[in-house]
């Protein structure tokens, strides 16, 4: 999801008005016919039952958020709004009527997801809700809270990721899900360990694939990458294993969250109400098969894939199902789920459905339709298949909006038990011959691309849905352009956006320059530099450092990655992937590489922080201060000059030579509140030759003194008009050389 303030869009009136006009856009009338009466014969559910879901459908949808962050600073997060925020909100009474504190939502695991039941009017109006309120705004600026639908949280969840295992993310943006399952993959953190996993973030969309590096950036991880492929078309690829022996690129857990026609998102997207139609979904089914069957094809055996959408139709969900079952012959196992989440409230998959004409007849099979031309506009998947009672439909997930509360989403789990394509075959340990390897290889890509019948694109004039990934900025704003008409990268030109894949094409590198990444080696004297400087324990490694070949005339910017990414970045396919991006950024030269200053060559950054302060053996630039007030000062003000600081503070930096390092301090209270565990902070700083700087943006320096002190600092002091801000964003740069952007 985008990062979206409570108070929703900046500057604008709480009514939405036209532009120009000052008039306000006509309520959405929260009603559909066509859509009551087709999910009425769908017979999702009883009824009585029905009533009551279509009733909740269309109430507003309670706000929830997740804590974010590397896992020590979502613990602290975690202990300030347990502990500290929360309790302050029991039975808070406004125009008499008592509302309940927000509260963890049950199924999620280690209170990290939160529900605040409470309408927004009653948040602006009550001290306490006001002040918490404030408190998602800013930490939500910051990336340490996440705005995501409560049902949207739960895939990730039912992948069972563990910190060693690869995983992929093929339609991945904005990137909420990715979160999680970074998340994941970092859980045992705490343990100072950069794990071996891997998560690959994909998505169709170049400008949305942007959006997940923003998304990730915020937990820093070693083992991220970002790509820009249709889902269906990530490439084949190779890589070495840990043993130095080559492998096909496959995940022990795979997530296909594909596009879809959105309407469990209905109680958050109201223009859905007018646009809906059931002719969506049959324009998204062919896509969504091929993205999971390509998912299914990347996946280990023994591995896990997951297919979800945020739609309640059975043509997106269950038929898909049933085809990719279908299509991978026993190869996939479609797992049951009950036992997990026990809190989570849900539905069975359906075991039936019904397919509907344009005129709303019902349609049993192809055969119905008696215009051939007619015929291309169903793919034969989307009715249900004759055996379709074996297939265990029933243990699909269906939550719907009544019971408890939510958005609508449908999710389904895969174990795959069986070989399905030649890497499975070779990983049994089959010998098998090169050439009968890119056959099977060519003949998997055929597949993924033949699904649904290969003249039906053209010819389909089914309407996609109005909203388009683009403009949504919902966070499962689902859609997108009709499926394979663009080639990823090549969005903002319009010739290409008109043109269909075609084989050729499908094999070509996407035209989008991003600057490579670039394996720095281990006797780099850079690195060298930098571990004496710093004093970066030997065994860190030392050939996992990166450069952007762009900055690569000055070595300007260096990132770090894990083992995982490195063996991705050689692999000898490497030029078939789109990588968006990859790397921590850690250090940046001060100056440049002529005049390159020995005294401090190198500044670290706030991004590199977790990362490194886990791997430095002393305290050669590492100062733990006890003063709060030192941190209130280097919170609040610009470039306090060192003679304000407390006198231990002053002593400690005198020892210090200019340059970089690092301020740790213990904080014992959250909004001027005692904790029960104190907040551990570090902070990069840069020590000039009379002040001294902490390298963070103002977001972060907003959250943290709110956090702390329960003030929002000078970043929020408007008054103090940008003419002061440009004065000491020069001030800053004369003692530094550091410009705002770079930081
Ligand atoms: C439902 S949204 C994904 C939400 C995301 N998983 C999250 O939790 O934040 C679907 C995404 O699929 C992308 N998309 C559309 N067609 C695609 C395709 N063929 N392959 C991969 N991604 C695609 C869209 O750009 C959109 O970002």
């Amino acid at each position: 999801m985008g990062r979206k303030s409570f108070r929703g869009r900046k500057g604008k009136p709480k009514a939405d008005t036209r532009p120009g006009t000052g008039k306000s856009y006509p309520e959405t009338v929260k009603d559909n016919k066509d859509f009551k009466d087709y999910y009425k014969l769908q017979n999702i559910l009883p009824e009585e039952e029905f009533e009551e879901f279509y009733r909740v459908l269309q109430t507003t949808l309670p706000t929830t958020f997740r804590i974010t962050g590397t896992r020590s600073n979502a613990l602290q997060l975690r202990e300030v709004v347990q502990n500290v925020l929360v309790p302050s909100m029991q039975s808070i009474e406004v125009d008499g009527q008592v509302y309940e504190p927000p509260m963890p939502i049950s199924w999620y695991p280690d209170n990290f997801g939160w529900q605040v039941n409470a309408p927004r009017s009653v948040l602006r109006r009550s001290q306490e809700f006001s002040k918490f309120q404030k408190f998602i705004v800013s930490e939500t600026e910051a990336g340490n809270i996440s705005r995501q639908e409560a049902v949207s949280m739960v895939p990730p969840l039912l992948m069972d990721i563990k910190p060693h295992m690869w995983v992929l993310d093929m339609c991945a943006a904005p990137g909420s899900k990715t979160a999680q399952i970074i998340e994941a993959v970092h859980a045992n953190d705490l343990l100072n360990e950069i794990p071996t996993g891997l998560v690959v973030a994909n998505d169709a969309d170049y400008k949305r694939s942007h959006m997940l590096v923003h998304q990730s950036k915020r937990l820093q991880s070693p083992c991220f990458m970002a790509t820009n492929h249709f889902g269906q078309q990530i490439p084949t690829m190779h890589v070495k294993d840990e043993n130095g022996k080559l492998v096909a690129w496959q995940f022990d857990r795979v997530l296909c969250d594909v596009p879809c026609s959105g309407d469990g998102t209905l109680r958050k997207n109201e223009m859905i109400w007018n646009d809906w139609s059931q002719g969506q979904a049959l324009g998204l089914h062919r896509t969504q098969v091929q993205i999971f069957l390509r998912g299914a094809q990347l996946t280990k055996v023994g591995g896990r894939v997951v297919y979800s959408t945020c739609s309640f139709n059975p043509i997106e969900n269950e038929a898909v199902v049933a085809e990719v079952l279908r299509l991978t012959n026993g190869a996939l196992e479609l797992k049951d789920m009950s036992h997990e989440l026990p809190e989570l409230k849900r539905k069975p998959g359906l075991t039936t459905w019904k397919v509907m004409n344009k005129d709303g007849s019902i349609l049993t099979s192809i055969e119905d339709i008696k215009e051939k031309r007619q015929r291309y506009k169903f793919p034969t998947s989307v009715f249900p298949p004759e055996n379709v009672e074996s297939m265990h439909l029933e243990r699909c997930l269906r939550i719907y909006p009544h019971q408890q509360n939510t958005g609508g989403f449908f999710v389904a789990v895969f174990d795959k038990v069986k070989p399905l394509t030649a890497a499975d075959r070779i990983h049994e340990g089959n010998q098998i011959d090169a050439h009968d390897i890119q056959e099977s290889e060519t003949n998997e890509e055929k597949l993924v691309e033949a699904v649904g019948g290969g003249e039906q694109e053209e010819e389909q004039d089914t309407t996609p849905p109005s909203t388009t990934a683009e403009s949504t900025t919902a966070e499962e704003g689902k859609v997108d352009e009709t499926p394979g008409s663009k080639r990823p990268a090549e969005e903002s030109s319009s010739k290409a956006e008109e043109a269909p894949v075609t084989k050729k094409q499908k094999q070509d590198v996407p035209k989008i320059e991003e600057a490579p990444f670039q394996l720095m080696t281990a006797d780099n004297p850079d690195v060298q530099k930098l571990t004496d400087y710093f004093g970066i324990e030997p065994s860190f490694p030392r050939d996992q450092y990166i450069l952007r070949c762009e900055e690569s005339a000055k070595n300007r910017t260096l990132y770090y990655c894990s083992k995982s990414v490195k063996s991705v970045l050689e692999s000898k396919d490497l030029e078939r992937l789109h990588i968006v991006n990859t790397g921590v950024r850690l250090f940046v030269r001060q100056g440049s590489l002529e005049d390159d200053k020995e005294d401090a060559p190198f500044r670290l950054t706030a991004d590199g922080l977790p990362l490194l302060e886990r791997v430095l053996v002393d305290d050669r630039r590492k100062l733990a201060i006890s003063e709060e007030q030192d941190l209130k000062t280097l919170l609040t003000e610009v470039m306090p000059l060192i003679d304000t600081l407390s006198l231990d503070t002053q002593e400690k930096l005198k020892k210090l030579d200019r340059g970089s390092c690092i301020f740790e301090f213990d904080v014992a209270k959250a909004f001027n509140k005692p904790l029960n565990k104190s907040l551990s902070i570090s902070l990069p700083i840069w020590k000039g030759r009379s002040s001294v700087n902490v390298l963070i943006n103002k977001h972060d320096k907003k959250s943290l003194c709110q956090r702390i002190f329960g003030v929002t600092g000078s970043s929020d002091n408007k008054q103090q008009s940008k003419t002061k801000d440009n004065d000491d964003q020069s001030k800053q740069q004369k003692e530094t050389g550091i410009t705002q952007a770079e930081k």
